[in-house]
């Protein structure tokens, strides 16, 4: 109820505010509305989920255009055109979305801001689209009788409208697939290690995005009823990335406050435009350098100060049941892989078998290709020539969120959690084992999104509890000292319920007791039926904690078995681990172990 009253408010003042405005007013709010509308697109696909996207100005005049040219040249109604103006502007965010398949960051930005040039190049010029005189005489969207000619009772369609856009991109972002996305923008590798579907993601942030401009253009040319290129211009473009930039992109809200805001300022300044372009211009660059996350970023930054002194401790490790009988057979075998770098060849027909219920290290002296191997094995690379067998299926070169999909997790050398997300929200990601193609019910069945997402938090508390995070849950996990970091790594990989743990250097800065505590988790992990193959230099880990062990040098396998058999083959001994393996495994053990 605490929550509805400021909703209801809120709606109450909206629903108020035009008797209190005079004409002029009335059409500056109407179209701060549709710059909202716009922000909240803009904020999705650039905030939510980090794609760089300067075509939002086109989208939008896709969706104008699209009206004005159905209604005028084809004589289509009003509504229809809308209709088809919104899939038009969906279908060229997909285009515009094919370039961040292949390209990232300013390259995406430079293509997108090409695409939106194009656009206005081509409305300008073409007869169609009216030229640089644009097109006028777009009818009165007609509505039960009610006369929509007067700006007073399109604010009510627009309120409808954006009310309904906004509540649906607070859904999302707060959903699963929000969730997603922003695992996306914070580190794409490991959310695709994770079961996300990158290619796909990004081709749903573009929608988005389309989606959302397209509204904006039908409530453009249901309002103004004329259509122009200046409109659309790349100086609009500009001001509408200031707006998202000044309010906060990370924030839905943040988008709309921005929106709204210089839509007003803009109005305010229109005697001085020129001197206004150049303010715009010095209060984004302020933003971005002082408070990057805008201004509805402020609260969490000054929160997240505070959260950073208070004393937390990591809870002890509760084991995993152990399951009754372990798995047997070959879980992965590894077929005369090779994998080439240009020149060089990282791994040379290595074939090794990790039978299921094992735990295989992996050794050998630095760039001997380990790395290489967790990165073939789980899809980041497709290898040279060979071929890999997971559960017996051929999986060579299957896409990462594939191999998550069907039972892979990893963990990385250099800590790869979603910085931006809480420790929670980083065991969420794991935990939703979901396929992009899912989406269609965050419009068709929103209630059991909400469902799944109940069902998810609760499995993420029971993991919380488990691994002894429960101090830190709700934290910034780049806050968090490295020991902390490296176990919220190994429960996230644990939330994807794997079959194949690969972990890559998991003791690399932990110390002693740390790395005793690992052990203890990594037993555990095991007798709960993952099969687990480790990367470590820490050789005393390695001689009391694996089943077999497998020696890597030169990219190629020089041996394989026993800890302590392979420990003490002239070819190891000569290769890398000389006397800090062979002579005093006994006491390295009992250090890694007390
Ligand atoms: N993407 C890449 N492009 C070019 N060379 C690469 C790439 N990835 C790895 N290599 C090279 O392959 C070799 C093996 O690297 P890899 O990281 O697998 O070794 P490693 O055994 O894991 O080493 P470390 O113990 O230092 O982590 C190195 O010479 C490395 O420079």
């Amino acid at each position: 109820m605490k929550r509805l009253i400021p909703l209801i408010a809120a709606a109450v003042a909206a629903w108020l505010l035009p008797y209190g405005l005079g004409g002029y007013a009335i059409h500056v709010v109407d179209v701060a509305i549709i710059f909202a509308v716009l922000g909240i697109g803009l904020g999705l696909a650039m905030g939510v989920a980090g794609q760089i996207n300067l075509a939002q100005i086109a989208f939008f005049g896709v969706g104008a255009y699209a009206v004005a040219i159905l209604t005028t040249r084809a004589g289509l109604g009003f509504w229809t055109a809308a209709a088809l103006a919104l899939l038009a502007a969906v279908l060229v965010g997909l285009l515009v979305g094919l370039p961040a398949l292949r390209m990232q960051s300013h390259y995406l930005g430079i293509v997108t801001l090409g695409l939106a040039l194009a656009f206005v190049n081509w409305i300008t010029n073409a007869t169609v689209a009216g030229r640089a005189e644009g097109i006028s005489d777009i009818p009165v969207p007609p509505l039960f009788g009610v006369d929509l000619s007067s700006e007073y009772l399109f604010y009510y369609v627009e309120l409808v409208a954006f009310a309904l856009a906004l509540a649906f991109a607070l859904f999302l972002t707060h959903a699963p697939l929000g969730r997603r996305l922003r695992a996306m923008r914070d580190d794409d590798l490991a959310a695709g290690a994770l079961g996300a579907e990158i290619p796909l993601l990004r081709m749903t942030a573009f929608v988005l995005s389309g989606l959302y401009g397209g509204i904006a253009g039908v409530l453009y040319a249901g309002l103004i009823r004329f259509v122009a290129p200046e409109t659309f211009s790349i100086a609009n473009m500009f001001l509408l990335l200031a707006m998202v930039i000044i309010g906060g992109r990370r924030s839905i809200l943040g988008c709309v406050v921005g929106a709204v805001a210089l839509s007003l300022v803009r109005e305010a300044l229109l005697d001085v435009s020129a001197y206004a372009q150049l303010g715009y211009g010095t209060v984004v660059v302020l933003v971005v350098v002082f408070a990057p996350t805008g201004l509805a970023g402020l609260p969490a930054r000054l929160r997240r100060r505070r959260a950073a002194g208070a004393r937390a401790a990591l809870g002890p490790f509760r084991p995993y049941e152990r399951a009754d009988a372990g798995a047997d057979g070959d879980l992965l075998e590894i077929d005369g892989v090779t994998m080439r770098f240009k020149g060089l060849t990282a791994l040379d027909q290595v074939s090794l078998t990790i039978t299921a219920g094992e735990i295989r290290g992996v050794v050998g002296p630095n760039g001997s290709g380990k790395t290489t191997l967790f990165n073939v094995v789980s899809g980041f690379y497709t290898p040279t020539s060979g071929r890999i067998l997971f559960r017996g299926r051929e999986v060579t070169g299957a896409a990462p969120y594939r191999l998550s999909l069907l039972g892979v997790a990893r963990t990385f050398q250099n800590l790869r959690l979603f910085g931006d997300l809480t420790v929670r929200e980083n065991l969420l990601v794991g935990l939703d084992r979901t396929r992009t193609r899912w989406v269609w019910r965050y419009v068709a069945l929103p209630w059991s999104v909400l469902g799944f997402e109940r069902a998810l938090r609760e499995r993420a508390g029971e993991l919380i509890d488990r691994f002894g995070l429960r101090d830190f849950a709700d934290a910034a996990p780049r806050a968090l000292p490295y020991g902390i970091q490296r176990r919220i790594e190994m429960a996230r990989a644990m939330a994807m319920a794997p079959a194949l743990l690969l972990l890559d250097e998991p003791a690399a800065g932990l110390n002693g007791e740390e790395v005793r505590q690992l052990a203890e988790i990594v037993r555990s992990i095991r007798d709960s039926g993952v099969t687990v193959v480790v990367i470590e230099h820490n050789m005393g880990l390695v001689m009391s904690l694996c089943d077999r062990v497998t020696v890597l040098s030169g990219g190629k396998v020089i041996a394989d078995g026993a800890p302590a058999d392979v420990a003490v083959q002239p070819d190891v001994v000569a290769a890398y681990l000389g006397d800090s393996m062979a002579a005093p495994s006994e006491s390295a053990v009992e250090e890694a172990t007390r």
